[in-house]
């Protein structure tokens, strides 16, 4: 049963400066140190929901894969990340970006160099994409969907 009285009309206002947010394109950086309440502040301003804990369903890591010396660092964050228990067992999407340019890894080459046979007790997904020339953009689309809570 939606809200009466005061709390109706609240309900009302913050719907309604919802929807004046929403009519504006913006590119916002939220940051913040870990358990500050982020990701609660963003389901409260897209949905009007507080939810005490987001639970994470997917992991998506994007590498630029033409940036062939950046990888090494790029899979140590990985792996240092996938160590938070918080993080355990979720599935991970790992996107190796700008496929179109020259001497960009595959995706063995990508898998084989962020050693992410390694990763077990998780599911574990790797697509060479290219944001450019929307390459595979397609099956990232599909990968996410079905990772998405219903
Ligand atoms: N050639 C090519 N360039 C891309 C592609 N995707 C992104 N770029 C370029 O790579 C640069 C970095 O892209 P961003 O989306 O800003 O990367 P980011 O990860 O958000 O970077 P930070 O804000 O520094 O964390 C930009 O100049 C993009 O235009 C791609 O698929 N191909």
């Amino acid at each position: 049963m939606p809200p009466t009285g005061f709390l109706g009309w609240l309900s009302g206002m913050l719907d309604w400066l919802r929807s004046l947010f929403f009519k504006r394109e913006m590119e916002l950086s939220l940051v913040g140190l870990n358990k500050g309440g982020k990701s609660t502040l963003v389901n409260v301003l897209t949905t009007g929901q507080y939810t005490e804990d987001t639970i994470p369903t997917a992991i998506v890591f994007v590498v630029d894969s033409a940036d062939v010396d950046s990888v090494p660092a790029a899979a140590r964050e990985l792996h240092a990340l996938l160590e938070k228990p918080s993080l355990k067992g979720i599935p991970l999407l790992v996107l190796g970006n700008k496929n179109d340019l020259k001497g960009a890894l595959g995706v063995t080459e990508l898998s084989n160099a962020m050693n992410l046979k390694s990763l077990a007790d998780r599911e574990v997904a790797v697509y060479s994409i290219s944001c450019k020339s929307h390459n595979n953009i397609d099956v990232t689309l599909q990968w996410l969907t079905k990772h998405a809570r219903a």
